[in-house]
């Protein structure tokens, strides 16, 4: 058997996916040290409470819970802990005294990104975290390192398994919102705080990473425009359905150029329409996908399971064997790219088309008036459908409507609702959708 020397891992946290990576890499010690050229020795596991039970047996004297003491001396330190702190303080110790970090953690990465990077780039460290975007799908690694020649033009995914699983059934086998969330609960794909999911925050935390990586620069969490998929109604996925479309909760990472010609980046997630023909929409239950557009290459998808223990604790490996590498080759980690420092644009900058549906009195000159209306603000319609609206007995008989447009700023398209909900011949506005994807 080869001598290898070891390398030293402290693993912080050892939940659904802490448990699986200590798993791994004990069973797959020998295999790990021959793909590596080095032996991944686990020098120990810090938990919160070491009598806590757990899915995986795992050696008892491995556990400790001065996680601060474990990461001295480390080669390399995996946190799987969640959260900000302890584990900002914790991975800036760590890469402060040169050892690399692996984590998972989304929330840190959107958050403190830039500082945990600097700190690394310092001392040569290397900072991974390819599980943080859906879960074991490779697309950190593809946009830092095989797509680091091209131009990046796009990034629009399905990173959000729970708010997927629950559009997924509304649309397919026509559950109501309440019923699809709590089977999305018992499958355990919600956060702690499911409105993390529900209200677009798990998304946006995806959108900031991915954006950063793909357009090398400093994209903020706060920055990222959001909507969740609480209002979207069965009638609109109804409607969508009927046209072609469905409705997913998009994250969207892009280069835009805004009205008055400044190059910038626009971060958005929101419930949007695609066709029924992108290949986002064959995204099914709980799964992700990112479509990534970029110059050279064209475009491209990558696709499969978003979050899961094992799952993503393949993703996590593959951080791991990729920085134990490191230490056999020497040299330093690959520094973080913001050099771009492009502006961020609001979301009023953003061209989509779009799908607004009205009720309307059914009365001479309305389409007139409501092409007028849209003419004024620079949005052009592309179809006008009408449908049956439900009229009250002794009421104005009404019309319902379906307009689609062609590719609209949002700004003008934002003007365009309001001064159709302030006009005479309208009801209601009862749905306005993006549509994304191109189609
Ligand atoms: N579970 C999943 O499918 C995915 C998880 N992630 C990320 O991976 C990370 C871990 O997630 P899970 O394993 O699901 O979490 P979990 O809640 O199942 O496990 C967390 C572990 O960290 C330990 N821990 C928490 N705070 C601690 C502290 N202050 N000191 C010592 N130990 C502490 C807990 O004792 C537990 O062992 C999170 O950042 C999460 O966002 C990312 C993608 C998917
Ligand atoms: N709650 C998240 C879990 C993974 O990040 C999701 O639903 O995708
Ligand atoms: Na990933």
């Amino acid at each position: 058997m080869n001598e290898y020397r070891d390398l030293r891992v402290a693993l912080l946290g050892c939940g659904s996916v802490g448990a699986q990576v200590a798993r791994l890499i004990l069973e797959h010690a020998d295999e790990l040290a021959a793909r590596i050229g080095a032996r991944l020795t686990l020098a120990g596991i810090a938990v919160r409470n070491i009598d806590s039970k757990r899915d995986v047996e795992l050696p008892a004297e491995l556990f400790t819970t001065d996680a601060e003491r474990l990461v001295q001396g480390a080669d390399i330190v995996v946190e799987l802990m969640g959260g900000i702190e302890p584990a900002r303080t914790l991975i800036l110790q760590a890469l402060q005294g040169g050892a690399d970090v692996v984590t998972a953690n989304k929330a840190l990465i959107a958050a403190h990104g830039p500082e945990l990077s600097d700190a690394a780039d310092q001392v040569g460290a290397q900072l991974s975290y390819e599980a943080a975007v859906a879960g074991a799908i490779p697309i950190i690694r593809p946009l830092r390192w095989s797509l680091a020649g091209d131009h990046v033009t796009r990034v629009m995914g399905i990173v959000n398994g729970s708010t997927n699983y629950i559009l997924d059934r509304m649309d397919r086998f026509g559950d109501s919102a309440e019923d699809a969330m709590r089977v999305a609960s018992e499958l355990g794909f919600l956060e702690a705080d499911p409105t993390l999911d529900v209200e677009g925050y798990d998304a946006a935390q995806k959108a900031t990473i991915l954006a950063s990586i793909a357009f090398h620069t400093d994209v903020p969490v706060d920055a990222v425009y959001r909507e969740g998929i609480t209002s979207v109604t069965a009638e609109q996925i109804e409607a969508a359905k009927h046209a072609g479309y469905v409705i997913k909760l998009l994250a969207i990472a892009e280069r835009i150029t805004a009205a008055d010609g400044t190059d910038g980046v626009s971060a958005r997630v929101y419930p949007a329409l695609i066709s029924r023909e992108h290949p986002l929409a064959a995204v099914h239950e709980g799964k992700n996908a990112v479509f990534v557009e970029a110059e050279a290459a064209g475009e491209l998808m990558f696709y499969g399971a978003g979050a899961g223990g094992v799952e993503t604790a393949s993703a996590v490996l593959g951080d791991l064997v990729s920085a134990a590498r490191r230490h056999v080759a020497g040299g330093p980690g690959i520094p973080g790219t913001q050099h771009a420092d492009l502006p961020i644009l609001p979301v009023g900058e953003v061209n989509t088309a779009y799908q607004v549906m009205l009720e309307v009195r059914d009365q001479p000159g309305v389409l007139a008036a409501i092409a007028g209306i849209l003419a004024q603000h620079g949005v052009s319609a592309a179809s006008v459908e009408q449908t049956a609206a439900q009229s009250t007995a002794g009421e104005p008989p009404r019309a319902a409507l379906v307009i689609g447009t062609h590719t609209a700023r949002e700004a003008d398209l934002a003007a365009t609702v309001e001064a159709l909900r302030s006009a005479d011949m309208v009801i209601e506005v009862t749905s306005v959708l993006r549509l994304e994807g191109n189609a």
